[in-house]
């Protein structure tokens, strides 16, 4: 089954899901699915939780934070949908929220404020991210690891160190969600090539920070003439740049949060579909793969029962996509060497 999330556009969450769901299951015959959100009390944290509970195919819905979440669990509690919601909050609970877990999505750590690059929340969210995924190793090894904090680029890397050390590493299992570079893709592209937005798709690759994000507009579709060079040079700045956009429009107030919340349910929508076997399910994540000499890549990646099922490749690129791999790739090698030297030193 095509992925309506792919063709694009109306939110997933819950009307797609449900749809999908009709074909397969009714919502009290799909399997069992506890999802763990750690970090959700927080800007993108809330909306998420939100749009978990909205989703058919979660039956357990954990809520961790530092703070704040027995309100937020309250709050989402009381929405007449399939999900059981418990909050758990501080360190010595977050066992309990793991236990169980199909899916872990982790947006907690610190966003960015104008004028900062997501490297800049290295220090603080690298150890945030490590302390995280060393119980995700104890408590539930085998869950799919959505990561959301940022740097995603060296996050990531940290995850796959902190796993490996422990013993639980499963590269089929671990994601970097760069759905929202797709969302962006996808809502600039149509607005340009004035084509209806839930039609449209387009792949993102590379990584998530600056020119890292490549997204292939020469595979978009449907097609356009309406676009010159330069109309596509600049729809790929302003994906590459589109958290600088909102960073520098909340002026203060943090980075992407709502338009984050949709994507990160949307990817993980995305894994419960896969885990519950429903065929064709292709998003674009940045996983451990061997399409570029780098350790570490988004591409599209075909998901099912155990995680990534293939890491889909690159496809033609354009002259100028060709131009911006060769860019991105000693940025994105950098940043996954960060992250491992962080994870091996700490
Ligand atoms: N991947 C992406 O596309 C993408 C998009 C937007 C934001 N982000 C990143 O997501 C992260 C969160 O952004 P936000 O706007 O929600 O920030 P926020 O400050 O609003 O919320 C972060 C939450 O994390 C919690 N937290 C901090 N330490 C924690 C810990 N050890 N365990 C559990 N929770 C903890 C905080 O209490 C807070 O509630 C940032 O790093 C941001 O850069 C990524
Ligand atoms: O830009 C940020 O710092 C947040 C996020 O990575 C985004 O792309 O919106």
């Amino acid at each position: 089954m095509e992925s309506v999330l792919r063709r694009g556009g109306a939110p997933s969450c819950p009307a797609p899901s449900s749809h999908i769901l009709r074909r397969s299951f009714s919502a009290e015959s799909a399997p069992e699915r506890k999802v763990a959100v750690l970090g959700a009390a927080g800007g993108i944290g809330q909306p998420l939780a939100l749009l978990m509970k909205l989703n058919p195919l979660v039956s357990r819905l954990a809520l961790y934070d530092i703070a704040g979440t027995p309100g937020v669990a309250a709050d989402v509690s009381h929405i007449n949908t399939r999900a059981e919601v418990k909050g758990y909050m501080a360190e010595e609970q977050l066992g309990q929220a793991l236990e169980g877990s199909d899916v872990v999505i982790i947006p907690a750590g610190v966003p960015r404020k104008p004028g900062m690059t997501r490297d800049d929340l290295f220090n603080i969210n690298a150890g945030i991210v490590k302390s995280l995924c060393t119980a995700i190793a104890k408590y539930c090894p085998n869950a799919l690891v959505n990561m959301i904090s940022n740097p995603v680029n060296s996050t990531v890397p940290i995850a796959a160190e902190v796993f490996k050390k422990a013993g639980t590493y499963d590269e089929k299992k671990l994601f970097g969600v760069t759905t929202l570079d797709v969302v962006r893709a996808k809502t600039f592209y149509a607005g340009k090539a004035n084509v209806p937005v839930a039609e449209v798709d387009v792949p993102v690759v590379g990584g998530h920070a600056g020119i890292t994000i490549l997204p292939l507009f020469s595979q978009a579709t449907p097609a356009t003439n309406a676009l010159s060079e330069d109309g596509i040079k600049a729809l790929t700045k302003r994906t590459q740049d589109g958290g600088t956009e909102v960073v520098e429009a909340k002026a203060g107030k943090g980075s992407a949060t709502l338009s984050m919340a949709y994507a990160g349910a949307i990817f993980a929508d995305a894994c419960l579909k896969g885990l519950n076997e429903i065929p064709d399910i292709v998003e674009c994540s940045f996983v451990q793969s061997s399409i570029t000499e780098l350790p570490f890549f988004a591409s599209k990646v075909r998901l099912g029962k155990n995680g990534v099922e293939e890491v889909l490749g690159l496809g033609t690129l354009s002259d100028y996509e060709k131009e911006g791999l060769e860019n991105l790739k000693p940025e994105l090698k950098a940043s996954i060497e960060k992250g491992i030297k962080f994870a091996k030193e700490n």
